[in-house]
């Protein structure tokens, strides 16, 4: 059954009542998430087309009568995609949903900064949570995150991708999803490592725990909230994508520990690893605003070749001795 949203005293909505509301909706990207977006809106009914760059049909008439437009591409292509759509003169009605985990090289923004940027008027949606695209293909059970301050725009993308298999939460923080989806990744090359190197279970917990303080002071700087790094988009994505092989970050990162070359594991993937790019702006951003991202700092090393696994993980355990306690506010 496709419901509402979920306080007591909103009504659930019968299947055949949601049937009526169903949107045409188009999936900009035909890449592992977007393909699996595209099938799932389709599968609940909507009325749905993909556009790729490659792909014979021009983005403005793509576009052009969508209800809901999602892109789904590689972070490195969104600003130009941006300014394509702002060429293609989008209906200001038109709600945007972001599924890109990244931050924008140039100048460090989330992708939903970009559209809220570029669109001013549309309604901006980030969708973000643990979603490996391979077991969303598999049909198997799966929940995620439409965030966006607007609520009614949240609703409805909430309302077209519900389904008995991918349960949909709404949050009024956009910034906090999607940058749970992205900080997540450079933890899970991270974790790669830790298990690459057969540390153990004890390293790993250690890892992904105090990957946790890491994120939220990046977040509470960039404007989140910080209840949003405890939901679905935040830990949530960070246990799943820390879990083993199918996330593409943590390949990376488990690569390295081989001994691989960072070119040889990319090319062996043959798809997007976020966290790789994802590192190089954190960082850039955390040397400008004195963020404290100490594993995060040594994925970055790692990635430039400048230390090898065995010193990143060093480096880690022989940081300066300090209380648990995490300050979003701390130096160190
Ligand atoms: N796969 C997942 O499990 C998953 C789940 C949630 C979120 N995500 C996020 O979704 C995003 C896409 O991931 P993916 O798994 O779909 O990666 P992917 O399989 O490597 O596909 C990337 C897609 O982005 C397109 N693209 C790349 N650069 C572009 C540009 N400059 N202009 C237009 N399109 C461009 C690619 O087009 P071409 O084919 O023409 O190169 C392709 O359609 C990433 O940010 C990822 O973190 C992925
Ligand atoms: O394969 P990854 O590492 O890009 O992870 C995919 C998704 O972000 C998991 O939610």
């Amino acid at each position: 059954m496709v419901t509402s949203s979920a306080p007591s005293e909103t009504p659930i909505i019968p299947l055949s009542e949601a049937l009526k509301q169903m949107a045409r909706v188009t999936v900009l990207g035909a890449g592992a998430w977007g393909t699996a977006l595209a099938r799932l809106a389709l599968s609940n009914g909507n009325q749905v087309q993909i556009w790729s760059r490659r792909g014979p049909s021009d983005l403005k008439s793509a576009v052009a009568d969508a209800d809901i437009v999602v892109s789904a591409i590689s972070m490195k292509g969104v600003s130009a995609l941006a300014s394509q759509l702002q060429t293609a003169a989008l209906k200001t009605s038109t709600i945007l949903v972001t599924a890109t985990k990244g931050l924008d090289p140039e100048t460090t923004r989330t992708p939903s900064k970009i559209f809220r940027d570029t669109f001013p008027d549309n309604p901006i949606v980030v969708l973000s949570g643990p979603n490996l695209s391979k077991e969303i293909e598999a049909q198997l059970p799966a929940a995620t995150v439409v965030a966006s301050t607007d609520v009614d725009a949240a609703a409805r993308v909430q309302q077209v991708y519900s389904s008995e298999m991918f349960r949909i939460y709404t949050s009024p923080d956009p910034v906090g999803a999607e940058l749970g989806g992205t900080l997540k990744n450079v933890i899970a090359i991270a974790v790669g490592v830790c298990d690459g190197l057969k540390l153990g279970s004890n390293a790993k917990a250690a890892l992904i725990t105090r990957a946790i303080p890491e994120m939220l002071r990046v977040g509470v700087h960039m404007g989140a909230q910080v209840e949003t790094f405890y939901g679905l988009s935040g830990l949530g994505d960070l246990l799943a994508t820390c879990d083993g092989t199918l996330s593409r970050n943590y390949r990376v990162g488990y690569g390295l520990a081989q001994g691989k070359k960072l070119d040889d594991i990319l090319a062996e993937l043959g798809s997007t690893a976020e966290g790789v790019n994802t590192a190089h702006v954190l960082i850039d951003m955390a040397n400008r605003d004195g963020i404290p991202v100490p594993i995060a700092r040594q994925v970055h090393r790692l990635l430039r070749g400048v230390i090898t696994p065995q010193e990143a993980v060093g480096n880690l355990m022989e940081r300066q001795l300090k209380p648990e306690a995490c300050d979003l506010r701390a130096k160190n």
